[in-house]
């Protein structure tokens, strides 16, 4: 069936997936409609991750569904599943510390047709790579403009404080031009002004690049201030889901997450 504007970004029916004797998620179900806010909390052990990385293809689902955008994307590999649109981040950074801030972007952009030339087009640097090369400086500058990191463009990944560098971790996911973005704890060691921009920047992404963002975080004042939609997660299984300030205030939420 052909997507259409109303079909769901993201669904997931009756995920599951078993690490020996222990079922790490069972019977996992999630709808994201296209351009939202949604939000995956939920206890340390819960199964956050794991659902990040069947979503991404590095775990292969032991039972159930991913649909993206219509389409079946169940046990594809993680390249495959990048290429169908679906892009991450990681809860530790993982940027290329040691290339630049404009080629830790332009490494996003390598898996565009686009920007694809020959081998030996590249070995005798022959005018095809010179052109796609340039048109990747400029796409790659553009995307660091919206993050306002184009004056460190030339600057070592690692040499970023700790904010920007998740913010270009961001940028080279979006260099990969996705339907939908996976933010796995993008507030993690950040200060409460960093929190905030980073807020702001996560709602500029959303509404400037059109995005469907689904991210797991444990800061409640990043959640209830950016997620339109929320899942909890308990041992596993989905203990809650629907309006943030619907879940945030239910009783099964509040003692076994906010423990209260
Ligand atoms: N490759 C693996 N092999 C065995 N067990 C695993 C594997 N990956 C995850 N698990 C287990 O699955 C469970 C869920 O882990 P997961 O990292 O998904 O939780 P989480 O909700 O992301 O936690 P946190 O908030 O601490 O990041 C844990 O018990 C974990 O030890």
């Amino acid at each position: 069936m052909a997507a259409s504007e109303n079909t769901p970004m993201l669904e997931v029916k009756n995920l599951g997936i078993s690490f020996g004797g222990l079922r790490a998620v069972d019977n996992f179900n999630m709808t994201i409609e296209k351009g939202q806010l949604y939000g995956l909390i939920g206890p340390n052990g819960a199964g956050k991750t794991t659902i990040f990385n069947m979503l991404t293809g590095v775990y292969k689902p032991t039972d159930g569904k991913i649909c993206l955008d219509g389409e079946d994307i169940t046990g594809k590999s993680t390249m495959e599943i990048n290429k169908e649109g679906i892009a991450r981040t990681f809860q530790n950074i993982r940027l290329f510390s040691d290339l630049t801030v404009l080629d830790n972007v332009k490494a996003g952009l390598h898996n565009q047709k686009e920007y694809i030339y020959s081998t030996l087009s590249g070995i005798l640097r022959l005018p095809s790579y010179h052109k796609a090369e340039k048109a990747m400086d400029e796409r790659a500058m553009e995307l660091l403009k919206v993050f306002d990191l184009e004056k460190e463009a030339d600057y070592k990944a690692s040499n970023l404080p700790y904010g920007k560098q998740r913010k270009l971790e961001i940028a080279r996911a979006l260099a990969t031009n996705p339907k939908l973005l996976l933010l796995d704890e993008p507030a993690a060691g950040m200060n409460p002004n960093e929190t905030q921009e980073l807020m702001n920047t996560i709602h500029f992404v959303r509404d400037e690049f059109h995005m469907t963002i689904l991210l797991i975080e444990h800061d409640m004042k990043l959640v209830s201030g950016i997620c339109e939609k929320l899942t909890v997660l308990n041992f596993g299984q989905e203990l809650a889901s629907g309006d943030t300030s619907t879940v945030l205030n239910d009783p099964k939420v509040i003692t076994a997450y906010l423990g209260e």
